[in-house]
């Protein structure tokens, strides 16, 4: 790596300054450290209580109540030291700012290669059109035009994505100097045209507009006809000649189109365009997206091989076109830069709705998670706005050197290439394993870059005011929960797996950044908790069995302590984060939802991938919707509409805290003349199951009172009317 950065440096001044500087927190963390171990003392006086109440007053209890007694000391045990583990996030937070100046002035435009991995893999949820946009988005960044590279991996293996993708390339020479002669922002061309639309003032914008909408409408025809135009096809012959009158999306040979070469006609100002669908065969695993990253890192090795790679979604556009400019003072720095092994930006989107239903923006996690992971040796790697030293994620240890690759020895033709995408081409080899991104976890991101650190490498975290990259987040319930689902079962995977942070990471990476994988790994396994613990709640005050301590107790205290603290804080870190009081509710919402159902699920599968009975699949997020949800959710009304075993389980529940809160209400009017007392020892069961009922109306409006399509389907409200009802029935009478 030394001599590649002497090359890079020119012998300036100011060379030994610094071309990123890293904040951390003071003031406001001896507060917050002092808070924490405030609400840790009142955990330990809860775990205190529950060990020596029961022995206090033994008489009249049962065996089955010392056994429901001990079930809550377990939970609370677990709350109680997850708890302690999600400190790990907060301990020790930094931020980073660049000086993109001083980049500037140091390399001009002798700056290293660039290869971007744009991936998609489904034509119809993830329409050409958007995926185009992202591509020319990156194609127009700040960054000289020779020393970029656009890469687009079709797992889809679709004449309709290649179409646009050709349509794009000849845009793109409008677009690409368009975008830099005027500086706009963002590069998107539909996101600037749709949010700029006043600002077409000048004769070449209108016309670039214009351009855009035809290129648009053709992709948008040939996209609901399924059918690329005939004219087309004659016009990219040699790109469409590779697809076999039989290919389909699992079956098909490697499809490789050089659209537009950067390094045959150095004088053309746009960068490289390049489209890749790797062979697929039914008899070989194709390992959903690691498999078409590893695919795109060998290919782009023959024709352009950046030093530096930035993976996006196909939904990810630059919002900012100076990211890259960004990234590179932090992987070009002399100093602190040199152990950096890639930079991640953080998961933003342009769809959110202003109470963010379903809690898409993860804003604790992006705001303040991840500046805490940044502190303890660096953020995970998400699969996308990524900026990776090639030969780090291709296998290369922290302290080996790095090799020279920056120059193009030759020009291999694309025939010659196209073998590295073969199905065979990694049997035998290190591909998915030692190199390039890991195979067979649902969520290969963060194994990889775990993997990564393991190797001696830190990360950093990017937050640029303007956002880097903004994508499409899910619109439904059924496909967050089904998202969170994937993550959950990946993370808890590699808990399991050779690589558990646990204990393979041991003295690699840093304590804190063991905790903080484990904070995430933990998901799934952390259903059954919450889920045992709010079920026992309930039905314990269906049959009016007290768990708590009076509300007139000073056990009281620390249960109403760590509630109210805990809560509040969360609150006041989503409102610092940005986020509306609303917003918050409907993230504790979707806390409770993604645990009682997706990281449950999540659970269950990964013990039946390890029992060998199932295999775990990669389900793409849809990132489309049709008209009328897409109205309920931009009006934020809960989207159930199919039948799903999660809404199932989502249903039952929430009836079930329904009767169990109704049938104790009822009881309370009845028996009015000991309602005092009732109130006093039942209190925080009242407390905690009222407000199971009260974040759960949009569910039962979706069960009992809407009748749009978006309701929940009528199948799974019988069902979950006649489960919760039993369940009370059965447990009122024993
Ligand atoms: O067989 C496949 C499946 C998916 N993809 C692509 O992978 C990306 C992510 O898929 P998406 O359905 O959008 O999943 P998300 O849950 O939104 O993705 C997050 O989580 C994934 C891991 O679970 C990471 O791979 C992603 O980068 C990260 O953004 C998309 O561009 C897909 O086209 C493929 O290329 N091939
Ligand atoms: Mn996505």
């Amino acid at each position: 790596m030394a001599k590649e950065d002497d090359r890079f440096r020119s012998a300036q001044e100011g060379d030994r300054e610094p071309l990123f500087a890293t904040r951390r927190r003071t003031g406001g963390l001896v507060a917050f450290r002092f808070f924490a171990a405030s609400v840790f003392g009142g955990i330990c006086c809860i775990w205190f209580y529950r060990v020596v109440e029961p022995l206090e007053k033994d008489e009249n209890r049962t065996g089955l109540f010392r056994f429901i007694w001990l079930v809550m000391l377990i939970l609370e045990i677990w709350f109680g030291l997850y708890w302690l583990v999600v400190q790990s996030l907060r301990w020790n937070p930094v931020w980073r700012s660049t000086f993109t100046d001083r980049l500037s002035r140091r390399y001009g435009d002798d700056l290293p290669r660039l290869d971007v991995f744009v991936c998609t893999a489904d034509p119809v949820i993830e329409p050409p059109l958007m995926v185009v946009n992202t591509v020319l988005s990156v194609m127009a960044l700040d960054y000289p035009p020779e020393k970029l590279a656009v890469y687009l991996s079709d797992d889809g293996g679709s004449e309709l994505t290649f179409y646009a993708l050709a349509e794009a390339a000849e845009f793109a020479k409008t677009w690409v100097p368009f975008c830099k002669k005027f500086d706009v922002e963002p590069r998107s061309p539909a996101a600037y045209l749709s949010c700029k639309a006043s600002v077409l003032d000048s004769a070449s914008a209108a016309e670039v507009a214009a351009l855009y909408r035809e290129m648009a409408n053709r992709i948008e025809t040939a996209s609901k006809l399924r059918r690329v135009p005939e004219e087309a096809r004659l016009k990219y012959g040699d790109g469409f000649s590779q697809w076999d009158s039989d290919a389909t999306q699992r079956n098909h040979a490697t499809i490789l189109q050089i659209l537009i070469d950067g390094r045959k006609d150095k004088t053309i100002a746009i960068p490289t365009l390049v489209y890749l669908s790797r062979e697929k065969r039914p008899e070989h695993h194709h390992h959903y997206k690691a498999g078409s990253m590893n695919a795109l890192l060998r290919v782009s090795s023959k024709i352009t091989c950046g030093r530096i790679i930035l993976n996006l979604d196909c939904d990810m556009y630059a919002n900012n076109s100076k990211s890259a400019l960004e990234a590179l003072c932090i992987l070009l720095d002399a100093k602190d830069g040199k152990e950096i092994g890639f930079v991640q930006f953080p998961q933003c989107y342009d769809n959110l709705t202003r109470n963010d239903l379903y809690g898409s923006t993860m804003r604790v996690i992006a705001d303040v998670e991840f500046n805490g992971l940044d502190g303890n040796g660096g953020p995970f790697y998400i699969g996308t706005g990524c900026f990776h030293r090639r030969d780090v994620i291709c296998g290369r240890k922290y302290g080996e050197e790095e090799v020279e690759s920056d120059e193009i020895q030759e020009i291999v033709e694309p025939e010659k290439i196209k073998s590295l995408a073969n199905c065979t081409y990694e049997m035998g080899s290190q591909w998915g394993k030692e190199m390039g991104v890991k195979y067979g976890c649902p969520v290969e991101d963060i194994i990889t870059g775990l993997a990564i650190q393991c190797r001696g490498w830190k990360s950093a975290y990017l937050t640029p005011k303007k956002k880097a990259f903004l994508g499409v987040a899910p619109t439904n319930l059924h496909q967050m929960l089904v998202q969170q689902r994937r993550w959950s079962e990946g993370d808890f995977q590699i808990l399991l797996s050779e690589y558990s942070p646990v204990w393979y990471a041991q003295g690699k990476i840093s304590l804190g950044l063991i905790l903080g994988y484990c904070c995430y790994c933990l998901w799934a396994p952390s259903s059954v908790p919450l889920l045992v613990y709010s079920v026992l709640t309930s039905l314990c005050l269906l049959k009016d069995i007290p768990l708590f301590p009076k509300v007139s107790s000073s056990w009281f205290i620390p249960f109403g302590y760590v509630t109210v603290a805990v809560s509040a804080y969360s609150l006041a870190e989503f409102l610092w984060c940005g986020g509306t009081l609303r917003g918050w509710w409907n993230e504790q919402r979707m806390w409770l939802y993604r645990r009682t159902s997706s990281f449950l699920f999540g659970f269950i599968d990964t013990i039946l991938k390890k029992l060998g009975v199932s295999e775990s699949a990669f389900v793409i997020t849809a990132k489309v919707a049709e008209e009328e949800a897409a109205e309920r959710y931009e009006k934020e009304i809960m989207e159930f509409g199919v039948e799903s075993p999660m809404f199932l389980l989502l249903g039952t529940l929430g009836m079930l805290h329904l009767f169990c809160f109704a049938a104790a209400v009822m009881r309370l009017v009845m028996t009015s003349r000991k309602a005092g007392e009732d109130l006093q020892t039942m209190g925080m069961q009242f407390v905690i199951t009222g407000v199971l009922v009260i974040i759960n109306c949009p569910l039962y409006e979706g069960m009992l009172l809407r009748k749009d399509k978006g309701k929940m389907p009528m199948s799974v409200t019988v069902k979950s009317v006649v489960l919760a009802l039993s369940a009370c029935t059965c447990i009122a009478f024993l």
